[in-house]
């Protein structure tokens, strides 16, 4: 964090007469950096869970030890940089592991204007102003990672947040105030122009501040495990649609919206003789196939749609607050995109067509998502519902594939 030379070490009193002087508190953070290395090289390797975010902090942590244990000489007259570029790591780390990996000009700029400022020394700018200027860099950095973690989609709630965020507010105003102070050190109490090698304290407050930031990365990798382990039990491998399992989740919940007047649709498709391009083409091109409908699936549902492989060649989208007259209309689209869209295995095109079922929560007026609520025995609901439309896509099979049938609901023929 300086050059300033150590010459008396004031020890750092703990209750009950614990005594710690800051060489061995550093030590302490350099002992807990190298576990810190080893926890995201497993992380990163045998584990393979956030890979570059957990290498990036395994080079942050290293490029922190030596202005932890170094001595006197060159390494100490390199610890600024060697903070500089260790909070750069951290701020890129923690970007990619809340998936803003594509923004990072912002603190490639900041990494060079401090590194510049360091080395700027060796051009005659004064010590101070060019150490006051690297921190000034290093709050930006420590700055713009606590708003990352903010604004970030971490998948956790208020107090969890502001536990993470709080290490990086922490380092951005210590940094601020140390930069203010190198650069009028006649105001300045004496502990801010001080590095954590001459001041107990100081070295006590940055071993917390490793711990409490190590810490809060350990919960975001952890975090971000679970949300991946959560997205894999709710989504088909092959194709990354829902599954039949959530599926039946939403279908649960859009039961009790159906109870309070909510009418929503389910359509089941099947592909037509799909058989024939695994026996012709191979399991290779069926799966291609598969991934071609998800895409075409995908493309055509609204953000509050539920499109699933319900298994095999069949799937299933869930359209809440549909009436008949939408239902038919993105069945009948769907049908005519993939019917007329083009898919090729290796130079082949193929025609594929599925052949649908629809079926309604209720016979909801045609203009109107909502119908007055219903009792139980008026409603096509959960298993009904996906017995009610699999029926009519058998039949839209029997009256010659590639088209759309409706179930039977009260109010409304069958096709
Ligand atoms: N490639 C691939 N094939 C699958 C997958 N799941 C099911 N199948 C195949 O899908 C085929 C379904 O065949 P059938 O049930 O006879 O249906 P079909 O040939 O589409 O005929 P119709 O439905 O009557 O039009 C079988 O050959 C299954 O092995 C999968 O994940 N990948």
């Amino acid at each position: 964090m300086g050059t300033h030379q150590a010459n008396a070490s004031p020890a750092f009193h703990l209750p009950p007469m614990i005594e710690l002087d800051s060489s061995t508190l550093l030590l302490v953070n350099a002992l807990f950096g190298v576990l810190a290395v080893g926890v995201w090289l497993v992380l990163a390797f045998p584990f393979r869970i956030a890979r570059r975010a957990c290498l990036l902090l395994a080079m942050a942590q290293t490029v922190m030890l030596p202005t932890l244990v170094a001595g006197p000489g060159p390494f100490r007259e390199l610890s600024g940089i060697c903070l500089l570029v260790a909070l750069g790591l951290l701020s890129l780390s923690l970007r990619q592991l809340l998936r803003l990996r594509q923004q990072r000009l912002d603190l490639l700029g900041l990494l060079a204007l401090g590194l510049l400022a360091d080395l700027a020394r060796l051009s005659g700018l004064p010590a101070p102003i060019s150490m006051a200027l690297t921190a000034l860099c290093m709050a930006a950095l420590a700055l713009l990672a606590g708003r990352d973690l903010l604004l970030g989609s971490l998948g956790l709630d208020g107090w969890l947040r502001g536990g993470l965020v709080a290490p990086y507010a922490a380092m951005t105003t210590y940094l601020m105030l140390r930069a203010i102070a190198l650069m009028e050190p006649e105001q300045a109490p004496q502990w801010l122009l001080q590095d954590p090698r001459q001041h107990a304290g100081l070295a006590a407050a940055w071993l917390v501040l490793a711990m409490a930031i190590s810490g809060g990365l350990v919960a975001l990798v952890l975090s971000r495990l679970i949300q991946r382990i959560e997205a894999l039990t709710r989504h088909d491998p092959l194709t990354g649609l829902f599954n039949r399992r959530e599926l039946r989740e939403q279908l649960a919940r859009q039961q009790a919206r159906a109870q309070r007047g909510h009418v929503h649709a389910l359509l089941m498709l099947d592909l037509d003789h799909f058989k024939r391009i695994n026996d012709e083409l191979g399991h290779a091109a069926g799966d291609a196939a598969l991934c071609h409908v998800a895409r075409l699936l995908r493309a055509a549902v609204r953000e509050q749609d539920c499109p699933a492989r319900y298994g095999g060649e069949e799937f299933a989208l869930l359209l809440p607050d549909t009436t008949l007259a939408g239902a038919m209309v993105l069945a009948e689209r769907l049908r005519e995109a993939l019917a007329t869209s083009v898919w090729s295995w290796h130079g082949r095109h193929w025609s594929l067509t599925a052949s649908f079922g629809l079926a309604l929560s209720s016979a909801a007026p045609p203009s109107r998502g909502r119908v007055p609520p219903a009792s139980a025995s008026e409603l096509l609901v959960g298993e009904a519902l996906v017995d009610a439309a699999d029926r009519a896509m058998y039949m839209a099979k029997s009256k010659g594939r590639n088209q759309v049938c409706l179930a039977p609901l009260p109010g409304s023929a069958p096709c």
